[in-house]
């Protein structure tokens, strides 16, 4: 096969009113293009009454040319859609305060390549990781944050996922609120890993929380982030047990390797457009 004739593997994603024949038109006009479906899933949610889609489709066909039939199909059937690359590495900015371990995860993860992420720079509010992004080659852009500074802080921020054309920004326990403002702007592009298993123990020291409440469990959740703190879609949950042994502090060391794997598998799937939003939400195709 020639370089002319190389099929690209792509990744395409829709969300539309359920109603018959969408399956349908879609796989048809992939056929007509050339199209082989290596992975398919699709979701009618009767709740909100939309209809998710996620293909993977060999093609020989350009981008142009599948644009352009899958926006006669998406206007056919009021659809919005992406169309991407399988195991195309996102433009990631990394956000964090003093907690390293999610940094650290993610950093690794994209180094052994076993994550579809490029790391385009890390943004701290202290500089206590700065070494680390050193360390793995990324820069580091120390933005503090005062409650007289914020909106500066944010335009600090707006200005680097524009200059470093970010497509998603991780908040790898940051600790600082964004406001309503930016996080409508980048709706669906900024993810968070909250260290408890919401709608429990919102807000700052849920571990302490926890302690408190003599909780025989504990978790982590990532969520894309919304104006309303630690309320937005939720994209990936997990727990570890614990018991009344546990101090505080054991929670916390517990918990960080909870918040690790469930931070990266919500990038991860982030990355291969497998999240699709349902309002306040998620559809996930693992
Ligand atoms: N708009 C949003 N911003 C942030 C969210 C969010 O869901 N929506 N998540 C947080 C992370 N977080 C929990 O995961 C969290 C961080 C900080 C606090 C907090 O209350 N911090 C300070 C106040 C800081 C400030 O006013 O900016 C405090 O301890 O008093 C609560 C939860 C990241 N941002």
């Amino acid at each position: 096969m020639n370089d002319e004739t190389a099929a690209t593997h792509w990744i395409l994603t829709m969300s539309c009113p359920d109603q018959p024949g969408i399956v349908h038109a879609v796989a048809g006009m992939l056929a007509e293009h050339g199209g082989n479906i290596t992975e398919s899933q699709q979701f009618g949610d009767p709740a909100s009454g939309l209809f998710f889609m996620r293909v993977q489709v060999e093609s020989t066909a350009s981008r142009d040319d599948l644009t352009a039939a899958m926006t006669q199909v998406a206007e056919r059937f009021e659809m919005t859609w992406t169309l991407d690359v399988v195991g195309r590495r996102i433009r990631t900015l990394v956000m964090v305060s003093k907690a390293a371990h999610c940094l650290v995860d993610l950093l690794y993860r994209e180094r052994s390549q076993r994550m579809p992420i490029e790391v385009v720079g890390v943004v701290g509010n202290h500089r206590d990781l700065e070494d680390i992004a050193t360390f793995y080659g990324k820069p580091f852009h120390h933005v503090p944050v005062t409650k007289d500074t914020k909106a500066e802080a944010e335009a600090t921020l707006r200005g680097l996922v524009t200059d470093l054309d970010v497509e998603v920004v991780v908040l790898a326990r940051y600790m600082q609120i964004l406001s309503d403002e930016l996080c409508r702007d980048l709706s669906g592009r900024i993810i968070n890993i909250h260290h408890s298993f919401l709608p429990s123990f919102k807000g700052a020291g849920p571990y302490r929380q926890a302690h408190d409440r003599g909780v025989k469990i504990i978790g982590a959740t990532s969520h894309y982030v919304t104006g309303d703190l630690d309320e937005g879609p939720i994209i990936e949950q997990d727990v570890e047990r614990v018991d009344h042994s546990r101090t505080v502090e054991d929670l916390v060391g517990i918990g960080e390797d909870v918040e690790r794997r469930t931070l990266a598998r919500a990038v991860r799937w982030h990355a291969e457009r497998r999240v699709l939003l349902d309002g306040r939400r998620t559809v996930v195709f693992r």
